[in-house]
C-alpha cells in the first residue's frame, strides 16, 4: 500500500482543518509514493502554490509522525498521479480528440432517464422561465443554441459575505479567465444559497467580455432529457456536437445525474472533450463530489481536477446586506432595523429570505403601510408560526440525540460524561439560536438546569465552532437539518 501514508495523513489533517479548507485544498491532492519520496499532485498551479504556502509544513510534520520520526521527501507538482495509481477506468477514460466521437460503451438508457425525458421537453421547444432568460439563439447543426442565462444574476447583484467569499472569488476568476486554471469549477452547498446565481454571474460575465462566446446553462435534468430525446430521434451525433461546441458549459444540480448511467457516460465524454479543448465547465451540486451516491467514480474524481468550493449559509450580517440589496433592486425603502428583524427570523437560506421580503413588500404596497418590525411580524405571521412550530426545543433535542446516537433522556439527565455533555451543549446552543425561548426556559427544558448553564453552553459552542472543525461541521449540519 504505497500511498497509504498519504491517506493516513489526510485523516489527521481532516480533523485539524475546517471542512471547507480541507475539501478545497487538501482532499483533491493525489499522491505517488515511491523510493522514499512522496509526490503530491495538485489539480492546478493555484492549488499547488496555496498548499505549499499554507499547508506543506504541517503535512511534513504529520508525515514525519506517521513515519516513525522520519519524514519522506515531499515534492509538489501540477497534474495527476500516474495512471496505475489512479482509481480510474483507463479505456473509458480516454477523451474524445478533435471532436471525434468516442465509441459507445453500450450503457443503456435507464427507466429513470426515460422518465426525465418524458417530463422535460427537448431543447428546441423549451420555454425560458422569463424573457430575460433567453440571451441568444443561434442555429448549431440541428440544435438551436439557447443559453438560458438569467441576466439578473450577476456579480453586481450578488452580495459578498464570509460564507460565500471564496466561491465568489473563484467564480470571478473563472469569468475572467474561462478554460484557465479552475477547470472544472465545482460549486457545492445547501439549497438556496446562491450557487445558481454565481453560475449565471460567471456566464453573464463571460458573455459581457466576449459577446460571441457561446455559453450554455442547463439543469442536469435537461441534459438527461436532451440526450434521451436525441437518442429517440436518432440525433445523438448532433447532441454530442452541440454540447462539445460551447465555450462554457454550465450544469446546475448535478446530483440529479445519480443512477442515470447513460447520461453520466455521455456527460463524462462531453466533459473530457471540453476540458481538452480548453472550454470551461462549471458544475453545481448540493454536496461534495465524493459524497454523491450512485455516481461513477471516474466522474466524481474528474470533478475534483479543477477547483471545488463550498457555498455556506450566510451569517446574520450577510443576510441583512442581501435584504438591503434586494429591497434596493425593488425600489423599496427598507430600514436597517427592518432588515435586521427579518434576517434574524429567517435563517434557513437566501431563497426563503427573499420570499419573506417579497411578502412584506407586497403587503406594504397593498395596505400602504410603512415597513416596521410589528408590520413585518404581522405580514410573516404564518411563515414565522411554521418556523417556530418546526423548530421547537423538542424537535432540536430529538434531532441532536438521533445524530449523536444517544437518548433524549440523556440530554435531560444529570449525566456528565463527554459523550452526553457536548451534544447537550450543542442542543442548548441551537435552542437559543433557533427558538424564541429565554435562557431560563431553555434551562427548564433541559432537565431543570440553571440559565447560566445554558449561557455557558452557548459560549462554549461558539468558541468550539472556531477551533474544532468537527463541531463546526456538526453545527452547520444541524442548522440545515432543522431549518430547511
Ligand atoms: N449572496 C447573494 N446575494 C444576492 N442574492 C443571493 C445571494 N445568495 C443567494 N441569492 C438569491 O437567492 C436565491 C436562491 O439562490 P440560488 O438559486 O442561486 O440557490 P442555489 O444554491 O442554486 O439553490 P438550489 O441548490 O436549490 O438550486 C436567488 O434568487 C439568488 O439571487
Amino acid at each position: 500500500m504505497p500511498n497509504s501514508i498519504w491517506h493516513q495523513c489526510l485523516e489527521v489533517l481532516r480533523d485539524e482543518f475546517p471542512a471547507q479548507q480541507f475539501n478545497t485544498w487538501l482532499r483533491p491532492l493525489q499522491s505517488d509514493h515511491r523510493e522514499g519520496q512522496l509526490v503530491l499532485f495538485a489539480p492546478n498551479r493555484f492549488v499547488m502554490d496555496w498548499v505549499n504556502e499554507k499547508y506543506l509544513r504541517r503535512i511534513e510534520e504529520v508525515l514525519k509522525d506517521l513515519n516513525g520520526g522520519q519524514a519522506p521527501r515531499v515534492n509538489m507538482k501540477v497534474g495527476s498521479a500516474p495512471r496505475e495509481q489512479a482509481p480510474v477506468n483507463r479505456a473509458a477514460d480516454k477523451p474524445a480528440v478533435n471532436g471525434r466521437l468516442q465509441e459507445e460503451t453500450g450503457n443503456q438508457v435507464t427507466e429513470e432517464e426515460k422518465g426525465v425525458a418524458a417530463t422535460v421537453a427537448g431543447p428546441v421547444s423549451v420555454k425560458p422561465k422569463t424573457d430575460n432568460d433567453r440571451r441568444e439563439v443561434q442555429v448549431e447543426g440541428d440544435i438551436k443554441h439557447q443559453s438560458f442565462l438569467n441576466e439578473g444574476f450577476t456579480f453586481e447583484t450578488f452580495v459578498e459575505g464570509k460564507s460565500n467569499q471564496l466561491a465568489r472569488a473563484a467564480s470571478m476568476q473563472v469569468a475572467e479567465n474561462p478554460g484557465g486554471a479552475y477547470n472544472p469549477l465545482f460549486l457545492y452547498g445547501g439549497v438556496g444559497l446562491g450557487k445558481t446565481h454565481l453560475m449565471h454571474a460567471i456566464g453573464n460575465e463571460i458573455v459581457r467580455r466576449n459577446p460571441r462566446a457561446k455559453v450554455a446553462y442547463l439543469r442536469s435534468e435537461r441534459f438527461v432529457a436532451d440526450m434521451v430525446k436525441a437518442l429517440q430521434l436518432n440525433a445523438i451525433n448532433e447532441f454530442k456536437r452541440y454540447y462539445r461546441s460551447v465555450d462554457a458549459l454550465l450544469i446546475d444540480d448535478i446530483q440529479f445525474f445519480a443512477r442515470k448511467e447513460r447520461s453520466q457516460e455521455e456527460f463524462f465524454h462531453t466533459f473530457n472533450a471540453l476540458l481538452e479543448g480548453g472550454q470551461q465547465v462549471i458544475v453545481t451540486c448540493d454536496r461534495f463530489p465524493k459524497e454523491i451516491s450512485d455516481m461513477e467514480e471516474r466522474l466524481k474524481s474528474r470533478f475534483g481536477w479543477g477547483l471545488t468550493v463550498m457555498v455556506e449559509p450566510p451569517e446574520l450580517e450577510t443576510r441583512v446586506a442581501i435584504l438591503m440589496k434586494k429591497a434596493e433592486q425593488a425600489n423599496v425603502k427598507l430600514s436597517s432595523e427592518a432588515a435586521f428583524f427579518i434576517a434574524q427570523k429567517i435563517r434557513s437560506n437566501v431563497r426563503e429570505l427573499e420570499g419573506a421580503l417579497r411578502l412584506v413588500i407586497a403587503n406594504a404596497h397593498f395596505t400602504g403601510s410603512e415597513i416596521t418590525p410589528p408590520f413585518i411580524r404581522e405580514s410573516l405571521k404564518d411563515l414565522l408560526a411554521l418556523h417556530e412550530k418546526q423548530v421547537s426545543i423538542d424537535n432540536i433535542q430529538r434531532t441532536v440525540a438521533e445524530y449523536y446516537k444517544i437518548k433524549v433522556a440523556d440530554l435531560l439527565s444529570k449525566r456528565r460524561t463527554r459523550t452526553v455533555t457536548r451534544p447537550r451543549q450543542v442542543a442548548m446552543s441551537l435552542a437559543k439560536e433557533l427558538t424564541n425561548h429565554s435562557l431560563p426556559e431553555i434551562g427548564d427544558a433541559f432537565g431543570g438546569r440553571d440559565h447560566t448553564t445554558v449561557l455557558h453552553a452557548c459560549k462554549k459552542i461558539l468558541e468550539l465552532q472556531d477551533t474544532d472543525p468537527g463541531i463546526r461541521e456538526d453545527y452547520q449540519n444541524f442548522m440545515r437539518l432543522l431549518t430547511t
